[in-house]
């Protein structure tokens, strides 16, 4: 399923500029598309637009070539998936029910669980090693836990395009690479895949096209090789960098260099802090 959006633009109610300001994409079928850019410039809006969740100003969104307004809900639910950056747990639920919820959309009208429903949660469980969770209490488990869990919900859904904000903010190095690799593997057997990163590296090492975002508009779009130059990278994020080939994984790597600011905790008057007791 192919993502397009044509000058997009989004502003939030009583902000005096655009989150998204005129952003052109085009997400291709069963890729995997990182989006980059630093704090607050537009990824999550762009993803909520490209799902529906804001309203744009002005531009176009399609999703497999149809235009989001036409898609029916329910038929939308079930082709396309998302994991937001945030999500509160309100409610005291199992793991397992949580995750079989990504099956919703595919229910029955009387709602019950088919045997396919039961083995899709039970291969998302186990693809995101949380079936040992399984009877545990969402409200209960620890950051990298619950965001393996909502991953797992997402994957149940089995939809034919993701779209995952920041999924791996909270996991260790394993789970991690399990994770991007897992998803890896999902595009290259069809599905489309839109990952939000801050992680330059691993983005450069598994996608195969990246976006650059920078106060809303789209500084750079291409293969992480193209889209990985010092210059460009320093402008947007203001700090310097150097990029060069990892020689083990042959894609590029970001090395940010000291920066001119916060070298110092220590008072400006020159005081050194107190001594700790
Ligand atoms: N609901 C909202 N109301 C008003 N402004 C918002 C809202 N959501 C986001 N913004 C603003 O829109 C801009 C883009 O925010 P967005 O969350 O898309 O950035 P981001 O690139 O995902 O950032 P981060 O890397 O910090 O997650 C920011 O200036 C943010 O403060």
């Amino acid at each position: 399923m192919t993502f397009r959006a044509r000058e997009l633009t989004v502003r939030y109610p009583g902000s005096d500029r655009p989150a998204l300001d005129c952003v052109d994409l085009v997400v291709p079928e069963a890729s995997f598309y990182a989006v980059l850019g630093p704090n607050g410039s537009g990824k999550s809006t762009l993803m909520r637009a490209l799902l529906g969740a804001v309203k744009p100003e002005t531009g176009t969104v399609r999703i497999a070539d149809r235009p989001l307004a036409d898609w029916d809900r329910r038929a939308l639910a079930r082709h396309v998936g998302g994991v937001p950056q945030m999500e509160s747990m309100p409610f005291p639920v199992s793991v397992r029910d949580l995750v079989a919820m990504g099956r919703y959309p595919h229910l029955g009208a009387l709602g019950a669980e088919r045997p396919d429903d039961r083995t899709a949660v039970t291969h998302a469980l186990e693809h995101c090693e949380v079936s040992h969770l399984a009877e545990r209490d969402v409200q209960t488990l620890s950051g990298g836990e619950l965001q393996r869990v909502r991953i797992a919900r997402a994957l149940a859904q089995q939809p034919r395009a993701l779209a995952l904000d920041e999924p791996t903010a909270s996991l260790d190095i394993r789970h991690e690479m399990a994770i991007l690799q897992l998803l890896r593997g999902a595009a290259d057997e069809g599905m489309t895949v839109l990952l939000i990163t801050h992680h330059l590296d691993l983005a450069a090492r598994f996608a195969d096209r990246i976006l650059l975002l920078d106060r809303g508009r789209v500084v750079a779009e291409g293969p992480p090789e193209e889209v990985y130059d010092a210059a460009t990278l320093e402008a947007v994020y203001r700090w310097p960098v150097d990029v060069r080939v990892d020689p083990t994984t042959r894609s590029p790597r970001v090395i940010p260099l000291a920066g001119p600011v916060n070298r110092s905790v220590a008072p400006r008057d020159g005081h050194p802090p107190e001594p700790r007791p």
